[in-house]
């Protein structure tokens, strides 16, 4: 048996893994189409990147293949999934460059296939829970590791996935405020769910990148050149909490890996 590989997934500001050793680009065929991966090893632990915009960030958000990079991930062999979702702050006391560990989300989403099971296979209809949908010891990790590597993660936030790709109204952040929300982005649903369809241990990091409309003082417009220059000064504190990560599983082999000692396949 081999070493489960741990599946990153990265959207807007986050191409390329520089730490990754040896990577090797793959297409992966699912049923629900084809993936693209990078697999390589960090501190030597097998992993498998997913860019899930795709190639030059060519895929939007509501056209994002969450069931091929899903599956594809499961097919690989991974277990366990850290993800980083950039988003606009929602809870006002946010501000750029903010990182969150969520603990839950709200689905605003309104087209996308959001389920491996249409009832016509062996499983038949499924409901699954979602009362924990970030999985708590990958949540522990990223804490942890954001700990050790100095850059303070807050425990806890509530991810309202809206369909993009347009940014919100307003009066939409207002609601997402209303029922709880602390950031706004259009990829982790039904990424997450996705992952637990699947069995897969998942968990997301948030980086902030923008107040979401409206909120603060500013009714300024969101523009691309606010967002990637917050990524320019921000995304080396995600890069560092996921070295922190890999490096501690690398030293303190998980015991209930499928076999933590084998090299990867
Ligand atoms: C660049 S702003 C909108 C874009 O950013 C977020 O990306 P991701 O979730 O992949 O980190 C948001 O969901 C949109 O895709
Ligand atoms: O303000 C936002 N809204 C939705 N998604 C986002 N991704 C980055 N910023 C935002």
């Amino acid at each position: 048996m081999t070493r489960a590989p741990l599946g990153l997934i990265a959207g807007t500001g986050f191409y390329d893994l520089g730490a990754l050793v040896d990577p090797a680009e793959h297409t992966v065929p699912t049923a629900f189409g084809d993936a693209r991966v990078v697999r390589g090893t960090w501190h030597g632990i097998p992993v498998v990147f997913l860019t899930r915009h795709g190639a030059g960030h060519s895929v939007p958000p509501h056209l994002v293949n969450y069931r091929a990079n899903i599956r594809a991930l499961a097919d690989l062999g991974v277990r366990d999934v850290v993800a980083v979702n950039v988003t606009g702050s929602i809870d006002p006391d946010l501000r750029p460059g903010d990182l969150l560990c969520l603990d839950d989300f709200l689905d605003l989403t309104r087209q996308r296939p959001v389920t491996f099971f249409d009832g016509s296979g062996p499983e038949g209809v499924v409901h699954t829970d979602v009362v924990e949908p970030y999985h708590p010891a990958i949540r522990r990790e990223i804490l942890d590791a954001a700990s050790t590597a100095g850059r303070p993660v807050r425990d806890g936030g509530v991810y309202a996935c809206f369909e993009g790709p347009r940014f919100e109204t307003r009066a939409e952040v207002r609601l997402a405020r209303l029922a709880g929300a602390d950031v706004a982005g259009m990829t982790g649903v039904p990424e997450v769910t996705l992952a637990l369809e699947a069995g897969l241990r998942y968990a997301a990091i948030s980086l902030v990148v923008n107040p979401a409309s409206g909120v603060g003082d500013s009714d300024e417009p969101i523009t691309m050149d606010e967002i990637n220059a917050v990524l320019r000064t921000s995304s080396a504190a995600v890069l560092e909490i996921l070295d922190e990560l890999v490096h501690t599983r690398a030293t303190f082999p998980d015991p209930t890996d499928p076999d933590p000692t084998e090299p990867f396949a």
